[in-house]
């Protein structure tokens, strides 16, 4: 077993750049990524799509190899101990990649047996899950003819068979609806309410924020901030963001703006302007006021409290969505 002071993943300065192929030219995916997950903990890799955090789980789950630096799971190292590492760690991949020819229930039995449970002891631990997950009426089902959560629900329970020491989940929630999406954080919750150590990737700010202990937000291979929620929020991204577009040149008038208490940041980017602010209230309006008095027009606006998203633009420059 693990010594108790080992983190459940380790990373140090880890990379991946998928070789070059034909006219495409070679994808740095991961550019050095440390991480530090101590067991027990909710842990999330927040990031846009490509950012590469499917890359950084399939390197810790054994199935990229690492191109540069190091990563440890359970205290062992991806490259050298690749079959033991499979056999204390549960992934959940992106896609439904249950065995259509066998029903739920087998599905997960064939696991357990796989991992070496007796035929008994595997019938048994399937139905247990099965019943903790709330899907004993699909057991004997065919996982493709039940719905998206529920199919999400049997992979987690196929992926907990063995008693993972670590439970790897890809986009978990993406393309389920909202209601079955605060199912599943519920399913998880309780999952790591049971001590089980979790670190899943998605692009779902409110999936992070919902779920993680911590969270490192990554964009083009890079880790751009890591911590708490909270600690992100009032460290990075302790703003209100407000984003107004004109019709035309941003007035001169707003430069100014930048001076003042309460205001931060101002930037300005052709008719875009965006204000960094930590006492936002009437700056909307007043955006809108000095827009109208140069004789442009404001064509759209949105106003960000303190959020993941703010952290996110702060650091980037960028919209999380753009
Ligand atoms: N096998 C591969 N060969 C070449 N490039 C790849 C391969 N897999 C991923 N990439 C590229 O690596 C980058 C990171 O992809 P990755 O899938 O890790 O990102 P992601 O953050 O998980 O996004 P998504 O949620 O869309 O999967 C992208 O530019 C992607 O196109």
């Amino acid at each position: 077993m693990t010594a108790p002071s080992e983190a459940a993943v380790r990373t140090v300065d880890l990379k991946k750049t998928f070789p070059a192929s034909g006219p495409r030219p070679a994808v740095p995916a991961v550019q050095g990524i440390d991480l530090d997950v101590p067991r027990g903990e909710f842990f999330g890799l927040l990031g846009p799509n490509g950012a590469g955090k499917s890359t950084t789980i399939g390197m810790l789950t054994t199935l990229v190899v690492p191109t540069g630096g190091t990563a440890r799971v359970s205290g062992l190292d991806v490259v050298k101990d690749a079959v033991e590492i499979k056999r204390r760690i549960g992934v959940v991949s992106q896609n439904n990649t249950l065995d259509s020819d066998l029903t739920v229930a087998e599905n997960l039995e064939f696991r357990g047996r796989y991992f070496g449970l007796g035929a008994r002891d595997a019938r048994k631990r399937a139905a247990e899950l099965l019943d903790l997950f709330g899907l004993t009426e699909t057991r004997g089902g065919n996982p493709f003819q039940i719905s998206g959560g529920q199919a999400k629900r049997v992979m987690i329970c196929r992926a907990l068979m063995h008693g993972p020491e670590v439970l790897f989940l890809d986009e978990p929630t993406a393309g389920l609806d909202p209601q079955t999406r605060t199912n599943l954080w519920d399913v998880l919750r309780g999952l790591q309410a049971a001590g089980q150590t979790i670190l899943l990737t998605t692009h779902y700010m409110e999936e992070a924020e919902a779920l993680c202990d911590r969270v490192s937000v990554v964009d083009h291979g890079r880790i751009l901030a890591s911590g708490t929620v909270d600690e992100l929020k009032s460290t990075t991204g302790a703003d209100t963001v407000i984003t107004v577009a004109y019709d035309a040149a941003a007035p001169e008038e707003i430069k100014a703006l930048g001076d003042r208490d309460g205001i931060s940041k101002v930037e300005i980017n052709d008719g875009q302007v965006r204000v960094f602010a930590s006492e936002p209230d009437g700056l909307l309006g007043e955006l809108v006021t000095i827009g109208s008095r140069a004789g442009v027009g404001v064509t759209d606006a949105t106003q960000l409290r303190p959020s993941l998203e703010t952290v996110f633009l702060t650091l980037t420059g960028r919209d999380y969505r753009e």
